[in-house]
């Protein structure tokens, strides 16, 4: 059994509830133990599981995210740095599944968290399980 992480960025309380739960659900089912971590928003994301690896104590992250386009470029700095943040963790050899939605509106946001539709959560669960897959063959 091994450990994962679900840092998740809770900025849409009901979008979080249902990516949280799919990725849970892929977690649990393959027989891993699930902590999570809430932090503000997106941007906080890579700081945090930087700061979580540091600790030497999971053996994965998922991370969990919605933005959703405003009025300003903000959205295409939130979605776009969180993004290359947790590219180059991922980089470093961090086993990582994305599940931050960077979408449009509410409706683009409901069809991909729920884990009954699109399920982004659980994609980014599979995602890091993938990548944790992959150190153990290349480590042994
Ligand atoms: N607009 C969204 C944000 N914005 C907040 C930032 O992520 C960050 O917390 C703030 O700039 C302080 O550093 N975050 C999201 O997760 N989703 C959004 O739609
Ligand atoms: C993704 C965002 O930053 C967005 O929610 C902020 O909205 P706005 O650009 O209207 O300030």
């Amino acid at each position: 059994m091994a450990n994962f992480l679900i840092v998740e960025a809770r900025f849409y309380d009901d979008f979080n509830d249902m990516l949280v739960a799919g990725a849970r659900t892929v977690l649990e089912d393959a027989g891993h133990s699930v902590e999570v971590l809430t932090v503000p928003g997106a941007l906080e994301l890579p700081g945090a599981i930087a700061l979580a690896a540091e600790t030497g104590r999971y053996d994965g992250f998922v991370a969990i995210g919605v933005v959703i386009r405003g009025e300003t470029y903000h959205f295409e700095i939130v979605a776009g740095e969180s993004a290359r943040g947790i590219m180059a963790l991922t980089m470093d050899g961090i086993a990582i599944g994305n599940g931050i939605l960077t979408t449009e509106n509410r409706e683009q946001t409901l069809v991909r968290a729920d884990p009954a539709q699109k399920d982004k959560g659980g994609e980014a669960a599979k995602a890091a399980l993938a990548l944790f897959d992959l150190q153990q063959k290349f480590a042994g």
